[in-house]
């Protein structure tokens, strides 16, 4: 039988072509036309050059908006928070949460130090639980061995700090596990502890008597949690019922797996958004995240609100968060170093921290919506602007096509396309 669609996704060679040849392979297996080609081609702010080096087998580049949220106070200090994101109404979320909470200091935050884990792999050592004792009193060569693979990290006072020695049972056997606790200090830092993890790995090999297989960072940063707060009047978000609402969210989210995985994707609304307006590696971020949010065993949310003896609302949220200011696409992206400017930050600690920040009040901005006027008004109220848009709409007709849906209740695509039509017919 034949198969549906291209004939073959089998091009050798393929990345050895420049970006012009690949395209113009891609417009004819696809049956792009020209007008989607030179979309495809518009680079925007991104120079094509850069792009090509940044992944493999680039044709194109893709913008989204790049916003600046507004009102936060963090550790008693202003900030502009640069968002990238696909989504309507979260920005306006996020202004409209540090708006209610910049009483005194604001929010606050405090990030532990930078350390990663780099992880190897010991198959078949000789003796597993004689290996562990020996790994360890190898301590400071291995870790010699690591620093030896980065000198500006060394110099800065960051670099391999410690080890931590593990036996795990895996189905296929019993592995040993050597974690490199690593301070990359103002990277992201999995190229570091990567580079480090293969250079000690056969040092390791000959302590242990097994095979090193696997070397590579651990994203389940549990050294690199972000702590952020906040203690808020009821006055100053609507009122005693409305903070005794979203403690009940809280204590739904806590109790409810299903509602915890939405609870805390309403954090990362925030925290994903600056992490791509800063070229941030956010499926790190991601998958450390919610792997912290299941430590327990249940997956859990990442953020508590109570209220305390005084009757304030007080917010809590807990976040290991793997963030660089130089490193990875950081320094390559003109925009993310923009965005780096925009928030006027010093280190990745400080970014962590702010980051936090914006996550517990991307949270607030959602529960308090929920509790609330339910969360359509807003988001809806903005997606129609959208839809608008996507109908045809132009100009001063955008704001007439969404107000009018938002009045009727009536937001969709079609009904959007038929107002369109209507008032362009009419003139
Ligand atoms: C949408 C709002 C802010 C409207 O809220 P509102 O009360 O209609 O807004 P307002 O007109 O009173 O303005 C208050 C402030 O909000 C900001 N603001 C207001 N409008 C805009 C705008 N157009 N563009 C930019 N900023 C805006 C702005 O800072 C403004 O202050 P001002 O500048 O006037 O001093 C509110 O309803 C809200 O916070 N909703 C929450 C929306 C939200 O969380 N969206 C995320 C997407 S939903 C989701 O993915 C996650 C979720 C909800 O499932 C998570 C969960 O379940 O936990
Ligand atoms: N599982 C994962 O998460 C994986 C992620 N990655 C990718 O790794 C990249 C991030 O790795 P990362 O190690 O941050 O990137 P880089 O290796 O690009 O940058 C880190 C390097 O920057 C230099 N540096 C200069 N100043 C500082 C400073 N103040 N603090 C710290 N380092 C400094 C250091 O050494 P030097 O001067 O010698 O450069 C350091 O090793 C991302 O692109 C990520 O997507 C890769 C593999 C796996």
């Amino acid at each position: 039988m034949e198969q549906e669609g291209i004939k073959t996704s089998r091009i050798q060679g393929f990345y050895k072509l420049s970006i012009d040849e690949r395209l113009k392979i891609v417009k004819e297996i696809a049956n792009l036309t020209d007008e989607e080609v030179n979309l495809l081609r518009n680079f925007g702010n991104l120079d094509p050059k850069i792009a090509d080096s940044m992944i493999e087998n680039v044709i194109g580049a893709m913008s989204y908006p790049f916003a600046v949220a507004v009102n936060f106070k963090i550790n008693g200090k202003d900030y502009l928070v640069p968002m990238v994101i696909e989504e309507p109404s979260v920005v306006a979320a996020a202004s409209n949460a540090a708006r209610m909470l910049r009483e005194g200091e604001g929010i606050r935050a405090l990030a532990d130090k930078q350390y990663m884990i780099g992880q190897i792999h010991i198959l078949n050592p000789k003796s597993p639980y004689t290996a562990i004792n020996e790994i360890l009193l190898h301590k400071e060569e291995i870790l010699e061995a690591a620093n030896a693979t980065n000198n500006t990290l060394r110099k800065l006072g960051g670099g391999a700090k410690d080890i931590e020695v593990r036996i795990v049972e895996t189905r296929r056997g019993i592995s040993i596990i050597v974690h490199l606790i690593v301070d990359v200090l103002d990277a992201m830092g999995a190229n570091t502890v990567n580079t480090m993890a293969e250079a000690v790995a056969p040092m390791i090999e000959r302590i242990t008597g097994g095979e090193a297989r696997l070397k590579i960072v651990s994203n389940y940063a549990i050294y690199r949690l972000v702590r952020a707060w906040v203690r808020v009047s009821p006055d100053a978000i609507g009122g005693r019922d409305v903070a005794e609402k979203i403690v009940d969210a809280s204590a739904l989210a806590e109790a409810d797996p299903f509602r915890a995985v939405t609870h805390n994707k309403g954090i990362m609304n925030g925290i994903i958004a600056v992490a791509l307006a800063t070229a941030q590696d956010h499926r790190a971020i991601e998958a450390g995240a919610h792997a912290y949010a299941a430590r327990s065993g249940t997956y859990k949310p990442l953020s508590r609100w109570d209220i305390d003896s005084d009757g304030y609302l007080t917010g809590f949220l807990e976040i290991p968060l793997q963030v660089g200011i130089v490193g990875g696409a950081v320094k390559t992206h003109p925009i993310a170093r923009i965005a780096l400017k925009i928030l006027n930050i010093k280190s990745a600690k400080e970014l962590a921290e702010v980051m936090a920040a914006v996550g517990l009040a991307q949270n607030f901005a959602a529960l308090r919506a929920l509790v609330t006027e339910g969360i359509q008004r807003g988001h809806m109220k903005l997606h129609a602007r959208n839809l608008a848009i996507l109908a045809g709409a132009t100009g001063e007709l955008v704001e007439i096509v969404a107000e009018q849906m938002i009045k009727e209740g009536k937001i969709s695509f079609d009904y959007a396309k038929e107002l369109v039509e209507k008032y362009t017919s009419h003139g």
